[in-house]
């Protein structure tokens, strides 16, 4: 076993002597060291008085949650009087046999409570009478956010300003709130109703005062679970003025502090905040000058969907004194030091732990990576995925300024090792990737306005600039001390001309489809800043005009099977359902389409002559064509076989066979780069024959509508290919406008707006599949395969594409489908 670090024994023996174990003392010191980047000066600081404080509160936040759950179940079982009673006896507990952490802390707390755990906010409109020693400032209150415009409540307010350094004394914690609620929240300790997701955050704010004038570190504590986090207050995470903020001071350019100058926490950046005023640009004005664009700019769900996705969402985020074990913190200083920092619950590291090498580590994940999350690719590496978070970072962030900026250095820097020495048995800690942001502008001083930059010669031309094995130029003036990391370094220079679709896809990486369906679908690596910009649905939705009716009543009883229960494919004879198909229902048990039902669609589809056609009296197609004048006669329709899903208004479960489209994509997909095709879609996994591969969605349109956009669409703009629902055009009747339906994916779609033609012999066919309307004049167009299917075979359907109608508004391409039964090849060239 390694020596222990003599300042770890000093801090022990001295809890010691205060009657605090070990045990208690070091997880809080673990996380208190991380909070402090390892600087042990604030922590030994006046007898390790931030220890002792830390310690008391989490004693305080646990025995205050264990109190009112004992105070909730006992409430239940008593009458009034047994609980005045009891009250009575807990308080003569309390005074008399109060722990040795719980009477030191009394020491200090001439205005305790009976309550543990007084020392939190006070109600807004309660005056706070504050002991003789109360702090000089208070920590601001920020909160961790939801997407909503909540507003912060702070006690800070209320509580004295005086100044002169005091000691922490229980009143001079504040509390952060980590809501996603939208209201604010004022949270009154008093209060037994506090959920548990909303686990006050003590704040020591002596912290504040210590940096008054520099940017503000505050530690952390997350009650219940021993861990720090630091935790920055800025106008842009809080949205009420920080009472601790400098707000005389200017901004000191110590870049020794290297203190993170905004931070966005886990869902918590709406930055777009109200109460801060804005100067033309949109950025904060006042006194804080070192809010970075990133966070004044106004987020959008889509923005940050990536990084909440690979962080937390805002219940995690709420019930981090329970079972969360991680957050992910990203922070950026004014000089261009962004700073990716993943917290962990270290609480079950053995003394005998030992930071591991970072080669081991990253070996390890990607190993991990590549079983887990079936990550076909053997180059896989978690340092790209880390530089892929600097780069989005950067872009995101430079959106307002990147038509003066030419290049953007990022410098991705683990250096775990060198900041964590193996002999510290209790230092863990964060994985730290540092940037920094270059541009050819000359370095501004106005530190209100960017974060300054420094002037950077081409990236070649920069002393000190080596290329690496991959080309990527390590760029090393010696100018800051971060560029003299001893660890691993990534450097990548690229051209900051981002569009605002290419940001949009970089989020969609790792499931583009952003949590929307079952499963996730990824984005093969390559090439990510081209996949097109659209917004991902995963059901259809109805664009503006199309006429479709979905209400319950429109299902009558002989349009469900409202008296079957279970799994209609089980019962002995098939339900009303089933008639669709022939009273046998198109689905095995497995959730195939059966054989026979499934070669007669292909071979429909295959041979649209050799099968029926249907024929409009007036075409809705062709009226879009040529408009009201001269309407050519109808070229035909294809006859379909329809399948009917049982649905809401069905007596059979929700698990019932004949339910399948409607649950949505199962298998793991991926979209991927094709040769000469663009983007297309494949599978990852073997699927069967007639398995459901996914439906199409995408906006719903009358034919007129999407006719309308096609021949307005600017030159160039290419549309994915619409589909026509026109399975009812057949019918008797003329159909309006508004009844001539299809779907146009271009702008809002799903995983099939990937999916490439192939003539005659693609591995999947489209059926249209009835759930939620008793007829076909709307239903669901779904994919399911032709044949079996090999895991990373691009899947492909036949458009049905007629490559000769060149009056076809929807242009066809030129076919590099590489069927042998190409209909595109056979055409004249003349044509
Ligand atoms: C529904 S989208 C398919 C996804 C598309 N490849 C993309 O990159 O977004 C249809 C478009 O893909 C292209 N495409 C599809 N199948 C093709 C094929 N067999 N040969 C050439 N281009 C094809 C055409 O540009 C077509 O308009």
């Amino acid at each position: 076993m390694a020596p222990r670090n003599p300042r770890v024994t000093k801090a022990f023996g001295a809890m010691k002597d205060l009657g605090i174990t070990e045990d208690k003392v070091k997880p809080i010191l673990k996380s208190l060291l991380k909070a402090y980047d390892k600087n042990w000066a604030p922590i030994e600081e006046e007898n390790y008085r931030v220890l002792i404080e830390a310690i008391f509160e989490n004693e305080e936040a646990e025995a205050s949650k264990n109190k009112q759950m004992d105070n909730t179940n006992n409430m239940n079982k008593m009458d009034i009087a047994e609980r005045e009673q009891a009250l009575e006896v807990e308080d003569l507990h309390h005074d008399e046999a109060g722990r040795p952490l719980k009477r030191l802390r009394l020491k200090y707390a001439d205005q305790a409570s009976n309550s543990v755990g007084t020392s939190l906010v006070k109600p807004k409109d309660e005056p706070v009478e504050l002991p003789e020693f109360q702090p000089q400032e208070v920590c601001s209150v920020s909160s961790i956010r939801g997407n909503g415009d909540e507003s912060l409540q702070s006690s800070s307010h209320s509580l004295d300003k005086s100044k002169g350094k005091q000691p922490v004394s229980p009143n001079s914690f504040t509390v952060q709130e980590r809501t996603s609620n939208s209201q604010s929240l004022s949270l009154d300790k008093s209060r037994t109703d506090i959920p548990k997701e909303m686990d006050p955050v003590i704040v020591p704010h002596q912290m504040c005062s210590r940096n008054k004038g520099k940017e503000t570190l505050s530690p952390r504590f997350a009650s219940g679970e021993g861990r720090l986090e630091l935790k920055k207050s800025s106008p842009a995470v809080s949205s009420q003025r920080n009472d601790c903020e400098p707000k005389e001071e200017p901004f000191t350019g110590d870049i020794s502090e290297c203190l993170p100058l905004a931070v966005i926490h886990p869902e918590s950046s709406n930055a777009e905040d109200s109460t801060m005023p804005k100067n033309s640009s949109g950025r904060q004005n006042g006194a804080e000058p070192l809010a970075l664009e990133p966070l004044a700019r106004k987020r959008t769900n889509d923005d940050f969907s990536a990084f909440s996705r690979e962080t937390k969402t805002n219940s995690d985020v709420t019930s981090i004194t329970d079972e969360s074990t991680s957050q992910l913190q990203v922070a950026a200083s004014a000089l261009g030091e962004v700073n990716i920092s993943v917290s962990c619950n270290m609480s079950s590291l053995g003394p005998d732990f030992r930071t591991p090498s970072l080669d081991d580590l990253v070996k390890m994940v990607e190993d991990r990576c590549l079983r887990t999350y079936k990550i076909l690719d053997k180059n896989f590496s978690v340092m790209k995925i880390m530089k892929d978070m600097c780069e989005c970072f950067v872009e995101l962030g430079s959106e307002s300024c990147h038509e003066s900026e030419k290049t953007v250095q990022v410098k991705p820097r683990i250096d775990l090792l060198s900041k964590f020495p193996s002999q510290d048995p209790l230092v863990g800690g964060p994985m730290h990737f540092d940037y920094r942001r270059v541009s050819d502008n000359a370095q501004s001083d106005n530190v209100g306005d960017l974060p300054k930059v420094l002037p950077l010669p081409s990236p070649d031309d920069t002393p000190g600039a080596e290329k690496d094995a991959n080309g990527e130029v390590n760029v090393d003036n010696g100018q800051n001390e971060l560029s003299e990391a001893t660890c691993k370094s990534l450097v990548v220079v690229r051209q900051l001309e981002v569009t605002p679709d290419q940001i949009q896809s970089l989020h969609d990486v790792f499931d583009i489809s952003k949590g929307q369906e079952r499963v996730k679908i990824t984005l093969d690596r390559g090439n990510i800043a081209c996949l097109p910009s659209f917004h991902y649905i995963p059901q259809n939705a109805v664009f503006q005009n199309a006429y479709i009716n979905f209400s319950l009543a429109r299902i009558g009883d002989d349009n469900c099977c409202s008296s079957c229960f279970g799994d209609c494919l089980s019962s002995a004879t098939p339900c009303v359902c089933a008639i669709e198909t022939g009273t046998k229902f198109a689905y095995t048990s497995e959730g195939l389409v059966k054989e026979e039902f499934l070669d007669e669609c292909i071979s429909m589809n295959r041979d649209p002559k050799k099968h029926c056609q249907y024929l409009c009296k007036e075409c809705p197609l062709e009226r879009s064509k040529n408009g009201d004048d001269v309407v050519e006669p109808c070229k035909g329709h294809l006859v379909r076989k329809f399948i009917k899903e049982c649905w809401w208004k069905c007596g059979c479960s929700k698990s019932c066979g004949n339910r399948v489209v409607q649950r949505g994509i199962t298998h793991q997909l991926q979209v991927f780069m094709t040769e000469g095709k663009g983007w297309g879609l494949r599978t990852l996994e073997d699927l069967p024959k007639g398995a459901f591969v996914c439906e199409y969605v995408g906006e719903i349109l009358t034919n007129a509508e999407l006719f309308d956009r096609v021949s307005r669409s600017p030159k160039g703009e290419v549309h994915s290919y619409p589909v026509l629902l026109d399975a009812d055009w057949g019918c008797e009747r003329v159909l309006k406008d508004e009844e001539a339906l299809c779907l146009d994916a271009t702008f809002y779609g799903n995983v099939a707006r990937f999916i490439n033609h192939r003539c005659f012999d693609s591995n999947m066919v489209e059926i249209p599949v009835e759930i939620e309307t008793p007829d076909h004049h709307y239903y669901h167009l779904a994919f399911f395969t032709t044949r079996e299917v090999r895991a990373m075979e691009e899947l492909t359907w036949d458009y049905g594409i007629d490559f000769d109608d060149v009056e076809h508004p929807v242009k066809a391409f030129r076919c590099h489908c590489g069927s042998r039964f190409c209909r595109n090849i056979r055409r004249p060239s003349s044509k």
